[in-house]
């Protein structure tokens, strides 16, 4: 049957509002302050023509040189690492310290801990204890003159099997009490605990804490100070993300922003009113304003641009779409439960809530920070024979204990506001690439080859070693034909 989002009509005019592109000098002024706010002078934004908008190159870049670091708009980490590593809920860097992160993975795959009820209040309630000094100095002497006697497995292992660690080291790996040799080479940032309780949002930096709350979290928190209006339906709402598709989590973050925005937006006006007066409707100009860095998005409704999965046949395609459109509607029920806001009631209808995941659908880039717990073991692989066999005395039940897998980096996704303005090439001159220095949620993009000034910047959207049959029907999961030079030549 047909889904009917009774929404979708009461609001036809402030959604059709909503999707209308804005005018192309709206767009253009919108992505030139955002690069001047960022000081990024060697990138434009601008339309190029059948492709819509497109990156260029304001300068030469070199092979290898960095053309964009870029601050995601949204992003959120699967909710399946959630478990694997521990990192700021709105930048993405590792926090704590390498004995923490390590400890509360061996704790939660212990427990066998389902991801969606997040981090164990108790365990992490005094992380900040975990945290030690910043200390880069080139300090020859491994500093772990303590006892390690207390590196505990549950049985011994001589046939290779994995040989969980005892309870009491794990603990004392969370708490701080066990520290790990050499391991204040790989300092990380404090842990701050969310401003609304939940247990389940941590942060490197208060800067970070404030930015989350203000930005989205305040409406998403599921703690005692939470702004949501009903905590129990938003609990709903995270559950069915997590058990359906985690993308649901960063719509809602979508909503949350365009709501908290026009919030301000509103206070800003009623400052400069003579006589203020509160309003429940909906201002239409003050919402087409909160939502402008959504409104230059590309987007198509979600349940029309998902790519069909392998396993469904054809035939059933209709069928598949009818079944995500109405997963749509049961998350979109479940976050009005939770964060209904009359006044900007329009960005709950469906139509609205289709495309915001339809963008994340079409621009999205994977999230990923490598993680300090491999650089670590490979740092004591490293040491001169004496210090490793030293230092592995106390690493190596750590290591067995954690199995092949022994780290995990952070995995997510995120929309860029100017990477997502990148088109694709077969034949690209840069590309999507973390180096070592990068640490934290950004979007790193590399030229690939030399990029003269005025040149295209383009990535690849899809693995660039498909041939030209697989390269065209991946690349129709995105709703157009690639007619780039190296498309060109294969046909
Ligand atoms: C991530 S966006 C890139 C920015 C986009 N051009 C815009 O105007 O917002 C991806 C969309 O751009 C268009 N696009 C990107 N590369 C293209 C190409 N090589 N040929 C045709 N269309 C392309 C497609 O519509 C695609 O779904």
């Amino acid at each position: 049957m047909e889904i009917n989002c009774p929404f979708d009509e009461l609001y036809a005019a402030e959604i059709s509002a909503l999707l209308k592109p804005p005018p192309l000098p709206q767009v253009q002024e919108y992505f030139d302050q955002l690069l001047e706010s960022r000081q990024c002078r060697g990138i434009t934004v601008k339309h190029g023509g059948e492709n819509g908008k497109g990156v260029y190159a304001n300068i030469d870049y070199k092979e290898g040189e960095l053309v964009l670091r870029d601050d995601m708009l949204f992003g959120s980490q699967h909710s399946s690492n959630k478990i694997d590593c521990l990192v700021c809920s709105f930048c993405f860097r590792f926090i704590g310290s390498v004995e923490l992160q390590i400890g509360r993975r061996m704790f939660f795959q212990d427990l066998g801990i389902h991801p969606h009820h997040g981090c164990n209040a108790e365990m992490l309630s005094d992380l900040s204890n975990t945290q030690r000094a910043s200390d880069s100095s080139d300090d020859e002497d491994i500093p772990y003159s303590g006892s390690y006697d207390n590196i505990e497995t549950c049985g011994s292992s001589s046939t290779g099997e994995i040989m969980p660690l005892s309870k009491k080291t794990i603990e004392s790996l969370m708490d701080g009490e066990l520290i790990l040799p050499c391991s204040e080479k790989f300092p990380l940032p404090p842990v701050v605990a969310c401003s609304g309780d939940c247990k389940e949002a941590y942060y490197c930096s208060k800067r970070c804490a404030d930015a989350d709350w203000n930005s989205f979290h305040s409406l998403l928190c599921t703690g005692e100070r939470s702004e949501a209006s009903s905590r129990e339906a938003l609990l709903g709402f995270i559950k069915h993300a997590n058990e359906t598709n985690d993308i649901f989590l960063l719509a809602a973050k979508a909503v949350s922003f365009t709501i908290l925005r026009y919030r301000r937006l509103t206070g800003a006006r009623l400052n400069q009113q003579a006589s203020p007066y509160i309003s429940n409707n909906c201002d239409v100009s003050l919402l087409l304003e909160a939502w402008k860095p959504i409104s230059v998005g590309h987007k198509k409704r979600w349940w029309e641009c998902v790519a069909l999965p392998e396993d469904v046949a054809s035939s059933e395609e209709c069928a598949f779409r009818m079944q995500i459109k109405d997963l749509a509607f049961e998350s979109l029920q479940l976050l009005r439960a939770a964060i209904f806001a009359k006044e900007c009631a329009p960005l709950f209808s469906l139509e609205i809530y289709g495309h915001i995941i339809g963008m994340f659908e079409l621009n999205n880039l994977d999230l990923v920070v490598a993680s300090p717990v491999e650089d670590y073991f490979l740092y004591i692989d490293d040491l001169p024979s004496y210090k490793k066999e030293e230092a592995e005395k106390v690493t190596k039940p750590i290591l067995d204990a954690l199995g092949e897998e022994y780290s995990a980096n952070c995995e997510g996704s995120a929309f860029f506001p100017l990477q997502s303005c990148m088109n694709h090439s077969c034949l690209p001159n840069a590309k999507a690439f973390k180096r070592d220095e990068d640490r934290d949620g950004r979007a790193i993009i590399i030229a690939q080859r030399p990029i003269c000034r005025g040149e295209e910047v383009t990535i690849s959207y899809i693995d660039e070693d498909l041939t030209f049959q697989e390269r065209q029907a991946a690349l129709a999961d995105y709703g157009f034909t690639c007619r780039c030079s190296r498309c060109q030549e294969d046909v």
